[in-house]
Parts: structure tokens; C-alpha cells; sequence
């Protein structure tokens, strides 16, 4: 584990990780993004292995028994997992590995992986925060109040990671990353 990096992403449900980790993915294929399990229903749109892999509850506990899983947490009434395969697979081709995951996650991955690299990304505001999980239109409002709740915890929490970057403009928190990973000779900027 030791040879390629670890980076973990954490942050409010609708703060734009997934937004800023497929910009990611796109300009730096040094990076590898570890695709998690998860019961969760697949939303419109999301395929399986590219987004997540989607399993059912027995399977996901049958993962946890067996150890499959490198860390674990629930979210929102659905469960959410790091397989193993993933991290090693990442690794093993020299990437460097991004998990997108929250913050109870984090924690575990602060504790078995403490050399891991960990940001925690921060809305611009409350508001903009809400506005966001709303206009991405894919979840129902229980969903949505479950996702705020959790939020604020979240936010609090944001003084625990390495770096704080805020997705206020895209491209200026894409350059904040980048910055923070050494990416910016990889870009060509
Ligand atoms: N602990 C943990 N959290 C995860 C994992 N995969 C995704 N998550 C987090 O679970 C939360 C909910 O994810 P999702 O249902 O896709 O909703 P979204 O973040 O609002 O798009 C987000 O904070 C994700 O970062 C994982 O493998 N482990
Ligand atoms: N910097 C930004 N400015 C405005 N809207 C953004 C920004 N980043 C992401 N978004 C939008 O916010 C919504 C939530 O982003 P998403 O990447 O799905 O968040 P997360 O993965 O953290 O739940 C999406 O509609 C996305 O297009």
C-alpha cells in the first residue's frame, strides 16, 4: 500500500466531489478512482462498475464478514464500502487512489491508512449547498433532508482532514487540487 498514494475526498452530499473528481479523472490519468459498493438504487443515468457497484444488503454483509470491504459506513439509510479489489488493483498499476467517499469512512481510513492524503471539500454557503442537491433533481426530498442532516455533521467536521478546499468556481477549486497533489507539471499548466 505503501508505493502509490492514497487521497481521500470527503465532503456535504452536493458539494460537487463527484464533479470535481471526473475533472480529475480527465486531465490527470495518474489518479484512479476506487468505484465503491453500495444498496443504495442506482439513480438515473449511473452504470454499474463505472459509478458503483451495486449489490444487495446480504451481499454487502457478506462482504463485510469476509473482509472484502476497507472500510464501511451507512449513509442515509443505504450502506457504503472501499473493496479491497479496488484499492489494489489502483495501486498495483502505480495510480495514485481517490476515495470519494463520507466521513465516518474517512475516519476509518485515517486509522488504517494514516500516510493517506485526506481534503474535505466545503460549499461556498448553506444555501448554495441546498441549491445544488436540489438541482441536480435525482433524489426525493427524504433523501434530500437525510443528506442536509448529515451535512452539517459533516462540515463540522471538516477541521479533522488535511486541506479545506471550497467549490465556490469550479475551476478555481480544480486548481486548489491540483495544487494540493503536486498535479500542476502533470497538467501542462
Ligand atoms: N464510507 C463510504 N462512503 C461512501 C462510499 N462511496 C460513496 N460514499 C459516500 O456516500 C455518500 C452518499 O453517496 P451517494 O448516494 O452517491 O450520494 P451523493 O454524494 O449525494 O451523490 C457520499 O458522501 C459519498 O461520498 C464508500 O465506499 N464508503
Ligand atoms: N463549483 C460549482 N458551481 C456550481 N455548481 C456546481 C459546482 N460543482 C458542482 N456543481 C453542481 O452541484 C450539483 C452536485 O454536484 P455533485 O458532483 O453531484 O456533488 P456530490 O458528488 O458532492 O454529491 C451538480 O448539479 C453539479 O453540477
Amino acid at each position: 500500500m505503501k508505493s502509490g498514494k492514497l487521497i481521500v475526498l470527503t465532503g456535504p452530499s452536493g458539494v460537487g466531489k463527484g464533479t470535481l473528481v471526473r475533472s480529475l479523472l480527465n486531465r490527470h490519468p495518474k489518479l484512479y478512482l476506487s468505484v465503491s459498493v453500495t444498496t443504495r438504487e442506482p439513480r438515473e443515468g449511473e452504470i454499474e462498475a463505472q459509478h458503483y457497484y451495486f449489490v444487495s444488503r446480504s451481499r454487502f454483509e457478506q462482504m463485510v464478514e469476509a473482509g472484502d470491504l476497507a472500510e464501511w459506513a451507512q449513509f442515509a439509510g443505504n450502506f457504503y464500502g472501499t473493496p479491497y479489489f479496488g484499492l489494489k488493483q489502483g495501486i498495483g498499476e502505480g495510480k495514485w487512489v481517490i476515495l470519494e467517499i463520507e466521513l465516518e469512512g474517512a475516519r476509518q481510513i485515517r486509522n488504517n491508512f494514516p500516510e493517506a492524503l485526506r481534503i474535505f471539500i466545503l460549499p461556498p454557503s448553506w444555501e448554495e449547498l441546498e441549491r445544488r442537491l436540489r438541482s441536480r433533481g435525482q433524489d426525493s426530498e427524504t433523501a434530500i433532508a437525510r443528506r442536509l442532516v448529515r451535512a452539517k455533521e459533516e462540515i463540522e467536521a471538516a477541521g479533522e482532514f488535511d486541506f479545506q478546499v471550497v467549490n465556490d468556481d469550479l475551476e478555481v477549486a480544480l486548481k486548489k487540487l491540483e495544487s494540493i497533489l503536486n498535479l500542476v507539471e502533470l497538467s501542462g499548466n
